[in-house]
């Protein structure tokens, strides 16, 4: 159905006179009924390649295309996006740049409007679209009071209503809960299996995607590109999945890419292992670094946080989850003194974040939001580098040694726009770690990284924690199931703005389907990250 060939993209910089080639001959295809998921490393261009099929690349970004897109036979390289709409539908990377109305059902509605389509037949669609992403209730909602997973919700309902034949989807599940993610993904696949529908999705966490694919399209740091059977490209291939890893340890052959291949081979490994590493709980201090106490929080009349109390012990990283909506961003803004109370009380290193000046504020709280673009102003990489060393009077280079850390090797002179959401969101955690204040608050940080750059910001922010004399304590919101057990000690769950559960990582994730990881679902409780079970096999050899 869709055939790309030898697809360059060239990005010019005339400021420089120099060139970026993101894309060096691409060849692939993508058949009627079939889903493809596209993988690589954080900035290697996948968003770009995406682009390219939907027509946005290289009208909209600039630059210069070689190689041809062919739809059912025919080059349709030349043909502007809105032409294309018709078969090809697209969801990018941060879908609420990309709403043209101001209502959900407004803009569930609008692509159906720009093909024309009668009347009855939007009607029915809109009501359709609701039901099957779950997003009823937000109908007449005002699409920027939504939180980031609804958001994305209705971007891809809106594209669904259009009945493409073929979807291109940017990272489609980063915003959404591990469950809406898993109903959004079986939701695709039936398209795909029932009606034909062609799905080409790009995505970073494998374990979400790949049990759903047919075929994975490996884009490598080096140029090279693999197409072929997930469980096969995935053998040696830089980025995996944990089952992947943990397949790769145990010797497992074929590698397992769902849970439930995994338990079945998983007896003999456990019988290895043995019991599970014990964490050490950090000493109990009597200060905490945060306090809140029966805090509420209200949108006009609807209360988003209801009571909610909330200690963070100085040395920890905990992470909060819950469902889309359920009042994770509320809460962080809340700790930013940026959402005023409507009752309870908010202390942050002692003090009422709402009563802070924002210069006392930022000395005392970072904030990393859900958009990283927000705290991005300056004309290039190195300019907003080296402002936040100034800033945060810290030695020349810092922020650029952390950036490197979490994406190495990004052009100094680039614009902030120009880069990779990955790389953006890496900038925008750089800033805010050289301050490294005594609270650190991040939202849904893991968007657009790789596992290495997760896996190196796991690191930094577990550095941070411990950071002698520092009392620093860490909030991570997020949905990535994989990251909390990389990173957290504790974990609190948040239920249409209740604390619905708090308490140390292991017991709490161990018990819920949706919040354990990879490993533990293998391995059972205690076991929550690849690495503990390379240390374990380890030890035993040197035994
Ligand atoms: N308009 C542009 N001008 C110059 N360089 C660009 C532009 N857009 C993207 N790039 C660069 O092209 C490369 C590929 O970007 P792209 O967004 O396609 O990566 P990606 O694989 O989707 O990344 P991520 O995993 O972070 O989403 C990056 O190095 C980025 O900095
Ligand atoms: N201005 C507003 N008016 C009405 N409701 C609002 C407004 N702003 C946010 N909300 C609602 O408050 C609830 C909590 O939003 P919040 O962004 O805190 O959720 P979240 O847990 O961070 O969600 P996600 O996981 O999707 O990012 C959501 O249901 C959202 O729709």
């Amino acid at each position: 159905m869709l055939e790309l060939r030898g697809i360059t993209l060239r990005y010019d910089a005339p400021e420089t006179a120099s060139a970026t080639t993101v894309l060096d001959g691409i060849d692939l295809t993508v058949a009627d009924g079939e889903l493809v998921v596209l993988a690589g490393p954080t900035g290697v261009g996948k968003s770009t390649l995406l682009g390219v099929v939907a027509g946005l690349v290289p009208s909209y970004t600039g630059g210069t295309l070689t190689g041809d897109v062919l739809l059912d036979g025919a080059s349709i390289v030349e043909q502007p996006a809105r032409e294309r709409a018709h078969a090809i539908g697209y969801v990018g990377q941060n879908p609420a740049a990309w709403f043209v109305t101001d209502s959900v059902e407004e803009e569930l509605a609008f692509g159906m409007e720009q093909l024309g389509l009668p009347a009855p037949t939007m009607r029915r669609r809109v009501e359709e679209t609701l039901d099957l992403l779950g997003i009823a209730d937000l109908r007449h909602r005002d699409l920027r009071t939504l939180s980031g997973g609804q958001q994305q919700r209705v971007a891809i309902g809106a594209v669904l209503a259009t009945h493409p034949r073929l979807l291109v989807l940017d990272e489609p599940t980063s915003a959404l809960d591990p469950t809406a993610a898993e109903d959004v993904l079986a939701t695709l696949t039936r398209l795909v299996h029932d009606l034909g529908v062609s799905v080409l999705v790009a995505e970073h966490r494998l374990e979400r995607v790949v049990p759903f694919a047919d075929r994975l399209c490996l884009l490598r740091s080096d140029g090279a590109v693999e197409v072929g059977d997930p469980a096969e490209v995935l053998q040696d291939a830089p980025i995996a999945p944990p089952l992947v890893e943990l397949g790769r340890l145990a010797g497992w052959q074929p590698l397992p890419l769902t849970v439930r291949d995994a338990r079945r081979r998983a007896p003999a490994l456990k019988e290895r292992l043995g019991d599970p590493p014990r964490r050490d709980q950090p000493a109990p201090d009597a200060d905490s670094a945060v306090d809140v106490r029966r805090l509420v929080v209200s949108h006009g009349r609807t209360a988003v946080l209801r009571e909610v109390d909330l200690t963070l012990r100085p040395g920890t990283v905990t992470a909060l989850m819950g469902r889309n909506g359920a009042g994770k961003s509320t809460l962080l803004w809340a700790l930013q003194g940026r959402h005023g109370a409507a009752s309870g009380t908010v202390r942050v290193a002692g003090q009422d974040p709402a009563r802070l000046t924002p210069e006392e504020r930022r000395a005392t709280t970072g904030l990393v939001p859900q958009s990283p673009a927000d705290l991005l102003y300056l004309e290039t990489v190195a300019a907003e580098c080296a402002a936040a060393d100034r800033a945060a009077r810290a030695d020349a280079g810092s922020c650029r040694g952390l950036l490197d850390r979490l994406a190495p090797g990004i052009d100094p002179d680039r614009h902030p726009r120009d880069l990779s959401e990955g790389q953006r969101l890496a900038l925008a955690v750089a800033i805010v770690l050289t301050a490294r204040p005594p609270v650190l608050l991040l939202d849904e940080p893991t968007r657009g990284l790789d596992y290495p750059a997760k896996r190196a910001l796991a690191s930094l922010l577990r550095e941070l924690a411990a950071e002698p004399g520092a009392a620093r304590a860490i909030l991570v919101a997020t949905h990535d199931v994989e990251f909390v057990a990389q990173v957290a000690d504790d974990l609190v769950v948040l239920a249409e703005g209740e604390v619905v559960s708090a308490g140390p990582v292991v017991p709490t994730v161990s018990e819920s389907p949706a919040f354990a990881p990879q490993v533990t679902k293998v391995l059972g409780a205690g076991w929550l990250r690849v690495d503990d079970v390379a240390a374990r096999l380890a030890a035993e050899v040197a035994r």
